[in-house]
């Protein structure tokens, strides 16, 4: 019997007032996976990142993650299964008053009952992990480029050893050689960890280097799941022009 999935979405609506977001949206994410999720701005990629970690509550269908369903928990179930998972925001959403390092520390104070000193300890091996200098550590989030900010916020969405990444949209805004270096940190960490990534992006090289499996969201639901060569297949207007333009082919040229 094959492994339950981590994330299981069926049949969810999501909706701000009257403005139907998604709706009839099912998709399964196993184990070990790195699922890229694409499709149209505004299409409903974050707002499924939010629904799934329980920031915007569906209308109706089930979302269930590590097997359960979050509404249904109490508070202190709940807070156990956040603690499974960790999420690195489009815009990093670091505390700009805080170090790297405290803001590495921000989930452990919240989540755990550590000592201050390991805490410490732990968050300079995070930021290691995410490939920064150790001194990085003691900067702000405005001393850093780019680039290291997005290294800060993957540290911290790392600090709980998380089983479940969540990010979205990692190499938005980064230059091509940077973006490369951060896929392949998020591959090499992916594969050293085990973790299941869920990628919302935009970036052909990313869903190239990084990802097992893609799911197109368009008409507010999943228009499609699978690799990149099946989804090259897909006879579906956007898929075809995404894929079959001049980016889409250089990507799967490697170039
Ligand atoms: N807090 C909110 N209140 C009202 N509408 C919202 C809210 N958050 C998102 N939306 C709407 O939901 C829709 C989907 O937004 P979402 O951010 O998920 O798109 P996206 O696919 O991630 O787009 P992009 O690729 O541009 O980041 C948009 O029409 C957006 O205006």
């Amino acid at each position: 019997m094959s492994e339950a999935p981590i994330i299981r979405i069926r049949d969810m609506k999501v909706a701000y007032g009257r403005n139907v977001i998604l709706d009839g949206f099912s998709l399964d994410i196993p184990r070990g996976e790195v699922i890229g999720i694409i499709g149209p701005s505004g299409g409903g990629k974050s707002v499924t990142l939010r629904a799934i970690v329980g920031l915007k509550q569906p209308e109706s269908g089930s979302v269930e993650v590590f097997g359960e369903q979050l509404e249904t928990l109490s508070s202190e179930e709940r807070t156990a299964i956040e603690r499974r998972w960790g999420i690195m925001f489009q815009d990093g959403a670091l505390f700009s008053n805080l170090t790297v390092r405290e803001n590495v520390m921000v989930p452990m104070r919240e989540h755990t009952d550590l000592n201050p000193a390991l805490r410490y300890a732990l968050a300079d091996m995070k930021i290691q992990m995410a490939g920064l200098d150790p001194s990085a550590g003691d900067k702000y989030p405005s001393d850093l480029s780019g680039g290291m900010r997005k290294r800060a916020a993957l540290a911290r969405a790392l600090a709980l050893d998380p089983e479940l990444l969540f990010l979205d949209e990692p190499t938005a805004g980064l230059d091509p050689i940077t973006a490369a270096a951060f896929d392949k940190l998020i591959r090499d960490l992916q594969q050293a960890l085990g973790l299941t990534v869920f990628l919302v992006t935009h970036d052909l090289d990313t869903l190239h280097a990084v990802c097992d499996r893609i799911a197109v969201i368009g008409e507010k639901r999943v228009l499609a799941v699978g690799t990149m060569d099946e989804l090259r297949e897909f006879d579906h207007p956007w898929i075809q022009e995404y894929f079959g333009g001049p980016r889409g082919r250089a990507a799967s040229a490697g170039y």
